[in-house]
C-alpha cells in the first residue's frame, strides 16, 4: 500500500496538457485564466470626480475667497472643458473628468447656491479633495490579474473595463461522474427496505459545478458485462472517468477487474489512509484518468477533494491557497494510517482555529456537512496534540 504522499505524486505526474481556448467574457467566469490581463489605460484614466458639486481652483479658496460664479457644468461622458477664470467654478457630477484648472472638489451638500453663485460653507479645502486622481490604482501597461487565477464576477469586471470581449482560458476537462451498485436507487423512487437513494454523484455532480465544470451522470450495476457495455460508450468521450463505490474486496466490486479488462493501467489501488484506503487510480491509452473513489460518501468526498482536485488543479496549472489552522483538542489514532479528519473552522483572536466534526463513520454524510475542510495526521505519528499546527485543505460543501 502506497501512501498519501506517493499517491498525490502519482496523481501530479499524469496530470493533463489542457490546451488554452478562446471564450467571451462572460462565459469565462470560473474559468482559468491563461493570459495576463493588463491595464490598456491607467486606473482612473483620468482625474475622475468623486461627488456631485463644484470644481474650483483652491489658490482662491486660500486667498479667502468663499463664493464662486458657476461658467459652466461638466457632466460625466463629456469632453474634459476648463475652467476660464480661477475666481470661478464649474459645477461637476461624479464620473465626469476634472476640467482644467481645477484641484478641488466641493459637494453639493457643502455649499448654499443662489443665482448661480456657489458659496462655500467649509472652514478648508484641501488640494484633490474628492478627487480620483489618474493612474493611482494602476498605470497603464502593469498587469492586473495573473495567468492561472480563477475568474470570479470582480475580474470580470477588469477585464470589461480593459476592452477584454473575448478572453483566453485553459479548457476545463471533460468528465463522467458514475454511481455503481445494485443497493441505489434514484432520488424520485421510493426505496425498498434493502436499497438506498444515490446521492454520491449529486455531491460530485455539483462540487465539479464549483470548479466550473458540467459533468455527465451514469449509472452501473454491479454485473460486469452491462458495466463493459457502458463503460466502451463512455472511454471515447471523456478525460476523466469520477467513480464512487465497487472498489474494494466485496464479491461484487467489479470496477477494478471490469476497467482492466478494458485496457486500464492501473496506476495504484489503496492507499495508507482513512478514509479512503480503496482509492482506485488508472489511466487508459485513451488519455482518459480515473478516479475510483470508495463509495461510502465521506470517503468519495474525502477522495475527490485530495486527489482529484490536486490533478485538476496541476493540470489548469492553478496554485490552491494554503490555510493553516491549530488542532482544537488531542487525537490518539493508531494505525499506520494518515488519519483525515474533517474539520469546522473559527477565528479565535488572531489564530484560526481547526475542530474536529464528530464523524460516526465514513458512511456519516449529515455530519459531513458541518465540515468546511480536513487536515491530514501523518501515518508516522500517533499522538495529535491540541494545539498543533495543520494546512487544511478548504472545500466548500
Ligand atoms: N473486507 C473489506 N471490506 C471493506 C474494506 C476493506 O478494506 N476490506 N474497505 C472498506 C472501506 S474503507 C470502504 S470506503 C468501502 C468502499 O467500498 P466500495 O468502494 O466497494 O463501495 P460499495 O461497496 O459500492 O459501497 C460502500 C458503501 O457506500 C454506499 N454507496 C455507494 N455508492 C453510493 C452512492 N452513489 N450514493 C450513496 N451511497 C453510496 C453503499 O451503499 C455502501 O454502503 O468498503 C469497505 N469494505
Ligand atoms: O474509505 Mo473507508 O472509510 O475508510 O469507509
Ligand atoms: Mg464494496
Amino acid at each position: 500500500m502506497i501512501s498519501v504522499q506517493e499517491a498525490l505524486s502519482l496523481v501530479v505526474s499524469h496530470k493533463k496538457d489542457l490546451s488554452i481556448e478562446t471564450v467571451d467574457l462572460l462565459q469565462s467566469y470560473k474559468r482559468i485564466l491563461a493570459q495576463p490581463v493588463k491595464a490598456d489605460r491607467d486606473f482612473p484614466p483620468f482625474h475622475r470626480v468623486t461627488m456631485d458639486g463644484i470644481a474650483i481652483n483652491s489658490t482662491a479658496f486660500e486667498q479667502g475667497q468663499r463664493s464662486f460664479t458657476i461658467e459652466a457644468i461638466q457632466p460625466a461622458g463629456s469632453p474634459q472643458i476648463q475652467l476660464q477664470s480661477a475666481q470661478n467654478c464649474i459645477e461637476v457630477m461624479t464620473g465626469a473628468m476634472l476640467p482644467v484648472n481645477t484641484n478641488a472638489v466641493i459637494r453639493y451638500e457643502d455649499l448654499t447656491i443662489e443665482n448661480q453663485v456657489a458659496t462655500i460653507n467649509l472652514d478648508t479645502v484641501t488640494t484633490y479633495q474628492n478627487v480620483h486622481l489618474q493612474g493611482t490604482d494602476e498605470k497603464a501597461g502593469n498587469v492586473l490579474v495573473q495567468a492561472g487565477e480563477q475568474i470570479t464576477p470582480a475580474i470580470i469586471a477588469i477585464m470589461a473595463s480593459v476592452g477584454l470581449a473575448e478572453v483566453q482560458v485553459y479548457r476545463l476537462p471533460k468528465v463522467a461522474v458514475c454511481s455503481t451498485g445494485d443497493e441505489l436507487v434514484t432520488v424520485t423512487e421510493q426505496p425498498q427496505a434493502h436499497q438506498i437513494r444515490q446521492s454520491n454523484s449529486y455531491m460530485l455532480l455539483a462540487a465539479l459545478k464549483q470548479e466550473g465544470i458540467l459533468a455527465n451522470s451514469y449509472y452501473l450495476p454491479d454485473e460486469p458485462n452491462a458495466m463493459i457495455a457502458q463503460l466502451l460508450s463512455m472511454l471515447q468521450q471523456y478525460d476523466v472517468l469520477l467513480f464512487s463505490g465497487a472498489v474494494s474486496k466485496g464479491k461484487f466490486d467489479f470496477l477494478p477487474q471490469v476497467l482492466q479488462q478494458l485496457g486500464m493501467q492501473t496506476i495504484f489501488h489503496s492507499i495508507a489512509q482513512k478514509p479512503g484506503k480503496p482509492l482506485l487510480f488508472g489511466k487508459f491509452n485513451t488519455g482518459a484518468v480515473v478516479f475510483g473513489c470508495p463509495g461510502n460518501p465521506v470517503s468519495t468526498w474525502v477522495c475527490y477533494q485530495l486527489y482529484f482536485r490536486t490533478w485538476l488543479y496541476v493540470s489548469l496549472q492553478q496554485k490552491p491557497k494554503p490555510v493553516i489552522a491549530t488542532l482544537t483538542k488531542d487525537i490518539v489514532f493508531k494505525p499506520a494510517l494518515t488519519q483525515h479528519v474533517l474539520v469546522k473552522l473559527k477565528q479565535v483572536d488572531e489564530k484560526l482555529m481547526a475542530e474536529p466534526v464528530d464523524t460516526s463513520t465514513s458512511g456519516d454524510m449529515v455530519n459531513l456537512m458541518q465540515a468546511e475542510g480536513f487536515i491530514s495526521l501523518p501515518a508516522e505519528q500517533t499522538h495529535f496534540s491540541a494545539g498543533s499546527l495543520f494546512p487544511v485543505l478548504l472545500f466548500d460543501n
